[in-house]
């Protein structure tokens, strides 16, 4: 990580940031590489992501196949299940819900955009919220708005990671996100704008504790 400094002529300093995304994104390998080991190793199933393709856009081709590498870099298993730009919505629908009901599928995303004859928004909010692991169910949007554990969209939790792993402090400064759209944009201003310690932790760490959870070893600090 590298600091840059200038003084502007009012006499304002302002300090740049290099952030290294290809060092970051090793190091996070490595910690996810642990994880899923450590996990395997005390008797998990080993994580699987099971991902939908709709059509035949090269980008979204592109963009899974990097999905899916990155998962056996990881450890993590994958498929990819492609189906035709004319497959109907109630068709990808009944794929999901066979995905969501799959105990071997612990993760599952769909790759967007969609054909336009399918409802998105129906579409991601048929993943199990617990399976979403792109964030894009409005269980895990609203969770995000309220400060609430969830599952994040990628590339907002990438750059949060970025930002929070070179000790930037976000909560209380004024900051501009350039674009708002809802799975980028969006997400990257609730991120920013809260610690991130989650609305009412006490509710959560109950609930935890009364599922039976011995390992917790501290519990979050209050929310501000
Ligand atoms: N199911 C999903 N579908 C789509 C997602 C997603 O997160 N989940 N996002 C995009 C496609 N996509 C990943 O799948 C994706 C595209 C672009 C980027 C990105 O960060 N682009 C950078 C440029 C990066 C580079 O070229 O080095 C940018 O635009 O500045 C991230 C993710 C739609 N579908």
């Amino acid at each position: 990580m590298q600091v840059r400094e200038r003084w502007t002529k009012f006499g304002i300093k302002h300090a740049a940031v290099v952030i290294s995304g290809t060092e970051l994104a090793r190091q996070i390998h490595r910690e996810i590489q642990r994880d899923v080991e450590e996990l395997v190793a005390h008797g998990n199933m080993r994580p699987h992501l099971g991902v939908i393709l709709v059509g035949d856009d090269p980008a979204s081709h592109t963009y899974v196949k990097n999905k899916t590498r990155a998962a056996t870099i990881l450890g993590i298993s994958s498929d990819t299940v492609v189906r035709p730009s004319s497959v109907s919505q109630e068709e990808l629908l009944e794929l999901i819900d066979k995905m969501n009901r799959d105990w071997r599928v612990s993760g599952l995303l769909v790759q967007l955009p969609l054909p336009d004859h399918i409802n998105e928004r129906a579409v991601c909010n048929a993943i199990a919220p617990e399976k979403d692991v792109d964030g894009f169910h409005i269980v895990n949007i609203g969770k995000l708005c309220l400060d609430q554990r969830s599952m994040v969209p990628a590339t907002p939790a990438a750059v949060w990671e970025m930002i929070k792993r070179a000790g930037i402090e976000t909560v209380g400064k004024n900051v501009l996100v350039a674009g708002r759209s809802k799975n980028v944009g969006m997400p990257i201003a609730m991120l920013l704008h809260t610690d991130r310690n989650h609305e009412r932790p006490g509710a959560f760490w109950v609930r935890l504790m009364s599922s039976g959870y011995k390992g917790l070893q501290s519990v979050p600090r209050k929310h501000p």
